[in-house]
């Protein structure tokens, strides 16, 4: 498949999508990875290599859409792209950026060419309504008895949508790309270059673009836009209107339901490729509500966390509500995240949360999932699923064997079950064990990353304090929505708090949850349909008891950065900042860090970062602007030094190595 650039700059692709590249590209798909892909900066405008990029991104996810593209080769040209987006759309400086290049959703309703602030719409969110059109189809679409969706109705948006950039593709459907019949706003309603939405009604589209629950979108206004139209008319509906519209198509309720009951081969291979397309948009989206959907009692129950338990935070590096919140390291003692005491508040919150939304609530779909409860089901898919970025195992510094076993025995079984069978079949659950900070979360975050599975994040401290008597119920819980969602990964940090030696002092209810994980693990063993990787991750490898030991087959020891993995990160992270620091210099930082871990490293330059900002005058700082602030220097370093120390001491090192011998399947 080809796409060729016409001296105007447009490029037309067969979907019927118009995007702007620069003039006289010609790019096969296939060539893809061999493509280098250079936006001139001679006489480039920023907002010119800004469209560049987003048309670039846009033929990237389409490549990928018609699997012209792996999903690693698409994640990683992806992210390069869209971080250089980015770059030029949110830096604050004049002449290489934009700068707020699209300040709210208005602005793709005001003008196509949202860089500009020449051009001004007189279409506001006031005078929108009461234009005849707009109102006509509000009350079509409250009568909306039959389909109103049609064929040709559809229109796949590239670039901006609300202040951040999403990649476009059938998923963007569901918040924005409705076009009705006679529907349009604005001076030019031709619009010949509409995507055939039969061709995306296919079932194997349906799962990826239709909302979990459409007549939760909360977005007050939806645009539909056609990039690279010279007048382009702007759509513009009510939410509710587009949700009406989506929920009421004829087919709906039953293109829903052959889902949730159809091919389990078909839901896993769509369940991937829409967890690898909220990936991908994670990359470029910060902003959720732009992003990615998120129903309301979501949306509700992550409020209602930020403000009550002030304990989750979603992103890379950072472990969620239910995950670790500290580590203990190798003698600390245990810490329950949140006090016992506290329950009643939490029984309270969950009240809150929960108790007049229950009718909200989506009701679960997969027989499996009948008899849990939808607030447990909730609560694991909006905390422990993990919706963050997507990491690649370039992005974990060292770590070459544990890396290599993992991808040997591991993803490429995730990947192939087809021919990793019989012997060759993966483990179904495997040990991280070593220090503090040396990487073990951001592994199993990348293992589900790159093997296309769902990725379950969760403390096991928390399932014996806070989920006080409902530990073992949620450990079932979570592996019934592990199962709706395969292939996945569970991952459960501090696991030594799940299943630590049985002694006379264990709990009971401790005890009944070590024995639902092991009947939970089991069954995940012991079907060869179930495609269920359990990661565990410990610094007290000591404390986890035989019967664990042997169900967590492979045991691997993620020991202390060296000096390459070391550098790396320091590399890695001075890269995104303005710094003076030579070679050498790193080299001789790094050297001196030599017992930092991963974590001590980044703690490290996050410090040497703050030197610039210290050496300015107190009474300065509230008029410097950002380019005065000098570079980093390896003053800022020998600095850090002083504040900073290793947070592994050399006897915890030694019983990690002891224990590797004897129980650890590395060399
Ligand atoms: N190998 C590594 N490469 C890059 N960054 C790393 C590495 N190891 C640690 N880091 C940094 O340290 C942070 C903490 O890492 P991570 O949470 O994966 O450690 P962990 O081993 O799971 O720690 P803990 O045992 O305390 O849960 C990461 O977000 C990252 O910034």
């Amino acid at each position: 498949m080809e796409v060729r650039g016409s001296g105007r700059g447009l490029i037309h692709l067969h979907v019927g999508v118009t995007m702007q590249v620069p003039a006289n590209s010609s790019v096969k798909f296939s060539e893809w990875q061999k493509e280098a892909f250079t936006v001139s900066t001679a006489n480039c405008l920023p907002r010119q290599k800004a469209e560049a990029y987003r048309a670039y991104i846009a033929k990237i996810q389409y490549a990928w859409s018609k699997s012209d593209l792996s999903d690693t080769s698409a994640i990683n040209l992806f992210k390069r792209d869209a971080e250089k987006c980015s770059t030029i759309i949110d830096s604050d400086k004049v002449e290489t950026s934009l700068n707020n290049y699209a300040e709210s959703i208005l602005s793709q309703a005001r003008d196509q060419q949202s860089y500009s602030d020449k051009w001004q719409s007189s279409l506001t969110p006031d005078n929108i309504f009461r234009l005849k059109k707009v109102q006509d189809m509000n009350e079509l679409a409250t009568n909306f008895k039959m389909p109103l969706l049609y064929s040709t109705d559809a229109t796949l948006k590239l670039g901006n949508w609300g202040n951040r950039f999403c990649i476009p593709g059938p998923a963007d459907l569901q918040a924005a790309l409705i076009k009705l019949p006679e529907a349009n706003v604005g001076q030019e309603a031709n619009v010949g270059q509409n995507t055939n939405l039969s061709s995306l009604m296919k079932e194997k589209d349906f799962p990826s673009w239709v909302p979990a629950n459409p007549v939760q979108m909360t977005k007050n206004i939806v645009t539909a836009p056609l990039l690279g139209k010279k007048n382009a008319n702007v759509s513009l509906f009510h939410a509710d209107t587009v949700n009406s519209k989506i929920s009421g198509f004829s087919n709906y309720g039953k293109r829903k339901e052959s889902y949730d009951r159809g091919d389990k081969f078909v839901q896993t291979v769509y369940a991937n490729k829409r967890q690898t397309m909220s990936r991908h948009k994670g990359i470029a989206c910060t902003s959720t509500d732009a992003c990615g959907f998120k129903t309301a009692s979501e949306k509700l129950m992550v409020e209602q966390k930020k403000h009550n338990l002030s304990l989750s935070s979603i992103g890379s590096g950072v472990k969620k509500c239910l995950g670790t919140a500290y580590s203990r390291g190798l003698h600390g003692k245990f810490i329950p995240p949140v006090p016992k005491d506290s329950g009643e508040e939490y029984q309270t919150i969950q009240r809150k949360t929960y108790g007049s939304e229950r009718s909200e609530m989506n009701v679960p779909s997969d027989e499996r999932l009948k008899n849990i409860e939808p607030k447990v089901i909730e609560l694991i898919m909006s905390e422990i699923m993990d919706h963050g970025p997507v990491l690649s195992w370039d992005d974990i510094a060292g770590l070459e064997f544990a890396k290599n076993t993992i991808k040997e025995i591991v993803v490429w079984p995730m990947l192939r079950p087809d021919i990793f069978t019989g012997l060759r079949g993966p483990p179904k659950g495997i040990l991280l064990f070593g220090p503090p900070g040396t990487g073990k979360t951001l592994i199993g975050k990348c293992i589900a990353c790159q093997s296309g599975a769902t990725f379950f994040s969760i403390s096991a401290s928390s399932l014996t304090s806070k989920w006080v008597g409902e530990g073992e119920k949620m450990v079932r819980s979570l592996f019934t929505v592990a199962r709706c969602h395969q292939p996945a990964v569970i991952f459960i940090d501090e696991i030594d708090a799940l299943l630590s030696q049985r002694g006379e002092g264990e709990h009971e209810s401790s005890r009944r949850i070590k024995t639902e994980f092991f009947v939970q693990l089991d069954g995940a063993t012991t079907s060869a349909d179930e495609n269920i990787l359990v990661v565990g991750a410990t610094n007290r490898p000591q404390e986890i008891d035989e019967a664990a030991r042997r169900r967590l087959a492979k045991r691997l020891y993620i020991p202390l950065p060296e000096f390459s993995a070391r550098k790396q990160i320091v590399v890695s992270l001075m890269s995104r900042e303005n710094t003076s620091i030579t070679d050498q210099q790193v080299d001789d930082i790094v050297l001196k860090a030599d017992g930092f871990s991963g974590a001590d490293m980044t703690q490290l330059c996050r410090e040497a970062a703050l030197g610039p900002i210290r050496s300015i005058q107190a009474m300065d700082i509230s008029t410097i602007t950002p380019d005065q602030v000098r570079p980093i220097a390896y003053i800022d370093f020998q600095n850090a030094f002083q504040t900073v120390r290793p947070s592994v001491s050399p006897r915890d090192l030694e019983m990690y190595e002891i224990w590797n011998k004897t129980f650890g399947c590395g060399k």
